[in-house]
């Protein structure tokens, strides 16, 4: 038999064409109803409105604008939705919170993290309950963060003196800033001082692991296709350098062990590797607590960079407000004066400084959308249908914004939350939520705090801050970069002038 050429393909691409007809009403007679949304592209769906240069919460939330506070996109294979407004944040986080209490698997985290076993992308489940009360009991306790009081202290002295060494000309404060938190977070995990080989190796391979998660990756938006994650490069990139931190965990895990069998006094716990150790060894655990399991739980660092991302911020906004600036470092001054240095026992009366760092995470949030969401089963939102497997990305960025709740929302105002009493739990309203929100709340806000309360004390306390020579309050660069991190676009370029010498 002789088949027409040409018929062959006028029947192939009909019944491609029907297939793809028939799968397309089926999706959509399936979810008729999901959120409003732009026009998906085939293949691509939404892709292309976040590939630009602009930050994606900035690109979400004018989307937001056209088509409400949820928001329905396709991002290649993915179903995700943008939640950008307060009501409809409690929906997801506190109403169905349970079902939205998981993460997407991402390809950075799912290499660095031993298979999503740390907290932060842990899948929900008794796993992920059983690290939430690790979290809760032992490691991020109140009595915890304040026995990392001394070595707080500690780095942001060092941090101090070296700001001192360069009085009268311009430093990076940002990258002086992110050192240090780098050096309290490797300190409180694993008890190592910074100055050399091991722990400045981690430090940069932690920084180098912040990169791979602080981006949307084309990997994560076309699960299915798995040849992928190997012809892009990425995965061999991440793999690569997970080895080198691996080798590295693995050292210092090995060399404490040692030295827990030659304790004999075995005196408590002076780090989070102590603890996670102790756990492990003590039987008490429902889920046991494995090598790998405590190697991941120890990098979720996330806390270093938003840390730093906050006290940048604060200090660029009193730059461009130096009503503000004065107001608090008058507070830092009068409270520390008697005392010619700075330390925590008085923190509980800088009022002000509490305010500016509420502000500063109201405004810029370093997680702008959270750390993202995945529906576990199939739900119904104000109407709209959320398929199973959804990405929920909360638009933090936004709600901090919006007018309805928020009077003049693009001013840095640290008193408007003197009449607005609200805490960073989420508990009663969703209107501020820089910490998330619900089960997977952050859950070492305290932590968070205490390093950004002294990083900004001293800073104030020493030290009187000038824009470099010819920049103008008004001219300071406040853009954001364009990943999902909210840092600052450029780093903070500013010229310290002591005025409290640093006594030891
Ligand atoms: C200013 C400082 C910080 C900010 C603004 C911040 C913000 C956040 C946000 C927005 C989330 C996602 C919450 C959600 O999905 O609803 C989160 C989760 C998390 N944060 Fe923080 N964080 C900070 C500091 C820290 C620190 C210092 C640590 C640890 C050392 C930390 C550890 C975590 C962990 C483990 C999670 C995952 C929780 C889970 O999925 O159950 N964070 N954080």
């Amino acid at each position: 038999m002789n088949f027409d050429s040409s018929l062959i393909l006028f029947l192939t691409s009909t019944s491609v064409l029907v297939f793809v007809f028939v799968l397309f009403r089926t999706n959509n007679l399936k979810y008729r109803n999901l959120p409003p949304g732009p026009w998906k592209l085939p293949f691509i769906g939404n892709l292309h409105l976040l590939s630009g240069s602009a930050p994606p919460h900035h690109v979400l939330s004018n989307l937001a604008t056209k088509h409400g506070p949820l928001v329905h996109l396709k991002l290649g294979e993915i179903s995700a939705v943008v939640v950008s407004s307060a009501d409809t944040a409690e929906h997801f986080l506190k109403a169905n919170d349970v079902v939205f209490a998981s993460r997407p698997s991402l390809l950075a985290p799912e290499i660095n993290c031993y298979g999503n076993t740390d907290i932060a992308f842990a899948p929900y489940g008794d796993y992920w309950r059983q690290l939430r009360k690790i979290c809760s009991l032992q490691l991020f306790t109140a009595k915890r963060v304040l026995s990392f009081r001394p070595i707080r202290e500690e780095e942001v002295s060092e941090l101090c003196k070296s700001v001192a060494l360069n009085a009268g000309s311009a430093i990076n404060l940002t990258e002086k800033v992110g050192a240090t938190n780098l050096n309290i977070m490797v300190r409180a995990a694993f008890g190592k001082n910074s100055g050399g080989g091991e722990v400045s190796e981690l430090n940069s391979i932690i920084k180098e692991a912040q990169e791979f998660v602080s981006c949307f990756n084309i990997v994560d938006v076309y699960p299915s296709w798995r040849l992928l994650r190997v012809f892009s490069g990425m995965r061999r990139k991440i793999m690569k350098h997970h080895e080198q931190l691996n080798k590295i965990l693995d050292s210092i895990i090995e060399e404490r062990k040692k030295a827990k069998g030659n304790d004999e006094d075995g005196d408590g716990d002076r780090d989070l590797l102590d603890v996670l150790l102790r756990l492990q060894g003590d039987g008490s655990l429902q889920i046991p607590l494995t090598t790998d399991n405590i190697k991941s739980l120890l990098m979720d660092g996330a806390g270093v960079e938003s840390s730093t991302t906050a006290t940048d911020w604060a200090m660029a906004e009193m730059l461009k407000n130096p009503r503000v600036l004065k107001k608090a470092q008058d507070e830092v001054r009068a409270t520390f004066d008697g005392k010619n240095h700075v330390d925590e026992s008085l923190f509980h009366e800088l009022k002000y400084l509490k305010l500016v760092i509420k502000e500063t995470l109201r405004l810029h949030p370093p997680g702008p959308l959270l750390l993202p969401r995945e529906s576990r089963e199939h739900c119904v939102i104000e109407k709209y249908q959320i398929p199973t497997k959804t990405w929920v990305l909360v638009n933090a960025w936004a709600i901090g914004r919006d007018p309805e709740h928020w009077e003049d929302p693009e001013s840095f105002k640290p008193e408007r939350f003197l009449e607005k009493p609200i805490d960073f739990k989420a508990s009663n309203t969703f209107q501020y939520i820089p910490f998330g929100g619900g089960r997977r709340i952050c859950p070492a806000i305290g932590f968070g705090i205490a390093n950004i309360e002294i990083q900004m004390a001293m800073l104030l306390y020493h030290f009187d801050w000038l824009l470099p020579h010819g920049i103008e309050a008004g001219d300071l660069d406040m853009n954001e970069s364009s990943g999902l991190s909210g840092k600052r676009k450029c780093d903070l370029s500013v010229i310290p002038i002591v005025k409290r010498p640093l006594l030891h």
